[in-house]
C-alpha cells in the first residue's frame, strides 16, 4: 500500500486487462474488480490510467472508498504528502474556549470565569457542516458535557466507522446484524450503559474504555445512541439496543435480586438477549386493554401464560421476554410483568415482514401454556402498569435521540449531495428552493435537539417517580416533535436526492432506508396522536398539583 507511483507509471495501466485509476492521489488497481463493478466495466475502461477523482465523486460517496480501499488500493502518487504524524497530545483534549472577536464599535460582553467554566467548549469534531452535528461538536458552548463525553464520542465513532458503517446496507438487506457485533456491544461495556440507570458495575466486569463506571451518566447513554444512529439505519440501531434498551431496564430496576444476579451478567455481556413484549395483535398504545393471560398454578409456584404478542423488536433472537400479562380482569390494575424464558418451552417466534427497520427482527410471538416461576415476577402482581409506565420515558427518550439523529443524517446527506449535483447549470445548493428545504430541516432538528438535552438533564436530576410524573408529558410531546421532524427531513432529503433515493443502495442509500424506517418511529412507543394528547393532559394534571393558577 505504501508504494509510490508517478502519473506516468499509472498511465501505463490503461487497458481493461490492466486497469489502474487515481482517486484523490491514491492509486487503485481495478483490473479484477471491473467485471463486478455495479456501474459497469466500460465506464472504468474509459478512465483507465487516468485521474478519475471527479468521475468517482460524481457517482459515489465516501463509504464506497472506505469499503473497498483495503482491497483495491495499491499505493499513492509520489506527489501526495505523507500522512500527518499523530499529535503528541490526543485531539480530544480540551482546548481554551474559542472567544468571538469583537467587531469594531460593538461592545462584546465578557463571560465571567464561572460562566465560562460551566459552559465548556471543545475542539471541533466531525465535518463541521453546520447543523449536521450537535453544536457542541462544532466549538459552541454547552453546560452539559465534559471530557468523558468527548472521549466516549471518539471511542464509539471510531468503532462505528470501522466495523459498522461500511456494512450497514448489506446487513439491512440481509435482515440481520452479525451476532459478533452485539457481543462486542457487551464486551465494550456499552450494553451495561444503556439501561437509564447508574452503570451496574456490581453485575458485570465489562467496562467502557473511556468512561469509568462512577462517571457514567444519561448524557453518555445519549451520545452512545446518537453515534450509533449516524449509521442511518433504524434496523441496525434496534438490532443492537432496541429490545435490550426497553426489555432490560424493568429487570434491573424491579426484578428480585436473585433473578438479576442469575440473568444480569449474561445480559450485560451480550451472551443473552432480551426484548420487551407488551404490544398485542389487538392492544398497542392502549396497554390497559391487553389480554395475554397469566394464571397462577394450583400450587402457587408458577404462572401459566397463554397469549400472543406482535411487533416485538428482537423477539426472534431473544432468550428472555419482559412480558406484560393480565393477572386479573381489572383493566390497568390487573396487569403484571413477567420475565419469560424461552428455555421454559411453549414460546414460538416468527419474523414479521415490515416496511422498515429490516435488520431489527420484528417478531410475532405465541405463548402456549408457558410455565413461569413466580420468582420471575417483575415488580408486584397487578402493579405492572407502573413498571410499564416508568419504562416509557426511557424508551421514548431513546426514540427521540434516534429520530433527531436520523433527521440530521437526512439533512447531512442532502447538504453534501447538494454541493456536488448540478441541475440547470448550477449546483443544487445554489438554488434557493433547495436552501429553503435545508433551512426548514435544520431549524426543526436544532429545536428538537435542544429540548432533548434539557429533558435528559432533567431526567438525570429527578428521581424515577418524579421524572415519570413531571417529564412524562414533555417527553411525549418531544417524541411527537422528533418523529415529525424525522419524517419531514426524510421526505425533503428524498426530494433533493430524486431517483437516487427511490432505488436502494448507492448514494441515496441512507435516505431511502430512513424514509422506509420513519413509521417505525412515529407509531411504536406511543403514536404521535396519543403522545400529543398525553403531553397536554399529563402536564395539566401535574401542574394542577404544583399550584397552577388559571
Ligand atoms: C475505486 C473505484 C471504484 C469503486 C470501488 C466503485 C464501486 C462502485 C459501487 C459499489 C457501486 C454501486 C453503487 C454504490 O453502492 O454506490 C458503483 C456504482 C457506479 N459507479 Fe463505481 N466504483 C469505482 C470507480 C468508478 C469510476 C471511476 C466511475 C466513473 C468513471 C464509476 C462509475 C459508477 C457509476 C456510473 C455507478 C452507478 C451509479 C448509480 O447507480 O447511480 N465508478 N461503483
Amino acid at each position: 500500500m505504501s508504494q509510490r507511483f508517478s502519473t506516468v507509471d499509472v498511465a501505463a495501466h490503461n487497458i481493461a486487462d490492466d486497469l489502474y485509476i487515481i482517486v484523490d492521489e491514491d492509486v487503485y488497481d481495478l483490473t479484477k474488480f471491473a467485471d463486478e463493478h455495479p456501474g459497469g466495466k466500460k465506464i472504468l475502461t474509459r478512465v483507465a490510467g487516468k485521474d478519475a477523482s471527479k468521475q468517482f465523486w460524481k457517482y459515489h460517496n465516501e463509504s464506497i472508498l472506505k469499503k473497498y480501499q483495503k482491497q483495491l488500493q495499491v499505493g499513492s502518487l509520489d506527489t501526495k504528502a505523507a500522512p500527518p504524524t499523530p499529535p503528541a497530545t490526543p485531539p480530544s483534549q480540551k482546548k481554551e474556549p474559542v472567544k468571538p472577536e469583537t467587531v469594531s464599535g460593538a461592545i462584546a460582553p465578557q463571560p465571567t470565569e464561572a460562566a465560562a467554566e460551566e459552559a465548556e467548549s471543545f475542539d471541533s469534531y466531525g465535518d463541521l457542516i453546520p447543523y449536521a452535528d450537535p453544536s457542541w461538536y462544532q466549538t459552541y458552548h454547552s453546560p452539559y458535557y465534559n471530557e468523558t463525553h468527548v472521549a466516549l464520542r471518539e471511542e464509539v465513532r471510531v468503532w462505528v466507522e470501522e466495523k459498522i458503517m461500511p456494512n450497514v446496507t448489506e446487513w439491512d438487506e440481509a435482515k440481520k446484524v452479525p451476532d459478533e457485533i452485539y457481543k462486542e456491544m457487551g464486551d465494550r461495556g456499552y450494553l451495561a450503559g444503556l439501561l437509564g440507570i447508574h452503570y451496574p458495575a456490581q453485575y458485570t466486569d465489562k467496562r467502557v474504555a473511556s468512561v469509568p463506571p462512577e462517571k457514567w451518566d444519561h448524557f453518555h447513554e445519549m451520545i452512545l445512541t446518537d453515534e450509533l444512529s449516524r449509521t442511518g439505519s433504524g434496523g441496525l440501531v434496534w438490532n443492537l439496543i432496541g429490545g435490550y434498551g426497553i426489555g432490560g431496564p424493568p429487570v434491573f430496576k424491579f426484578a428480585k435480586p436473585e433473578l438479576i444476579k442469575r440473568i444480569g451478567p449474561g445480559l450485560l455481556s451480550g451472551d443473552k438477549r432480551i426484548c420487551l413484549a407488551i404490544t398485542e395483535p389487538d392492544a398497542g398504545s392502549d396497554v390497559a386493554g391487553l389480554t395475554c393471560e397469566a394464571k397462577l398454578s394450583e400450587d402457587g409456584k408458577h404462572y401459566i401464560v397463554n397469549g400472543e404478542k406482535k411487533w416485538i423488536t428482537n423477539g426472534i433472537w431473544s432468550d428472555y421476554f419482559t412480558t406484560a400479562v393480565r393477572t386479573s380482569n381489572k383493566g390497568m390494575n390487573g396487569v403484571s410483568v413477567l420475565l419469560i424464558e424461552r428455555s421454559a418451552g411453549g414460546v414460538s417466534t416468527r419474523r414479521m415482514d415490515c416496511q422498515g427497520v429490516w435488520s431489527s427482527g420484528t417478531t410475532y410471538i405465541t405463548f402456549e401454556d408457558v410455565k413461569v416461576p413466580v420468582e420471575n415476577l417483575i415488580g408486584k402482581e397487578n402493579q405492572g402498569f407502573k413498571v410499564v409506565m416508568t419504562n416509557f420515558n426511557h424508551e421514548r427518550i431513546g426514540i427521540i435521540i434516534q429520530s433527531v439523529r436520523f433527521a440530521r443524517v437526512c439533512y447531512e446527506e442532502s447538504v453534501k449531495y447538494a454541493h456536488k449535483r448540478k441541475t440547470f447549470g448550477k449546483k443544487l445548493i445554489d438554488h434557493p428552493v433547495i436552501r429553503l428545504k435545508l433551512a426548514h430541516m435544520a431549524r426543526q432538528i436544532e429545536a428538537s435537539y435542544n429540548w432533548l438535552e434539557n429533558l435528559v438533564y432533567q431526567c438525570q436530576l429527578m428521581g424515577e417517580t418524579e421524572a415519570m410524573l413531571k417529564l412524562g408529558g414533555a417527553i411525549a410531546s418531544l417524541k411527537a416533535q422528533s418523529t415529525t421532524t424525522f419524517e419531514f427531513c426524510a421526505r425533503e432529503a428524498s426530494q433533493i436526492f430524486g431517483g437516487l433515493s427511490y432505488s436502494r443502495g448507492g448514494q441515496g442509500a441512507k435516505v431511502e432506508r430512513l424514509y422506509r424506517d420513519v413509521r417505525a418511529y412515529a407509531i411504536p412507543g406511543g403514536s404521535e396522536e396519543i403522545m400529543l394528547d398525553l403531553s397536554i393532559r399529563q402536564a395539566l394534571r401535574v401542574h394542577k398539583v404544583l399550584g397552577m393558577k388559571l
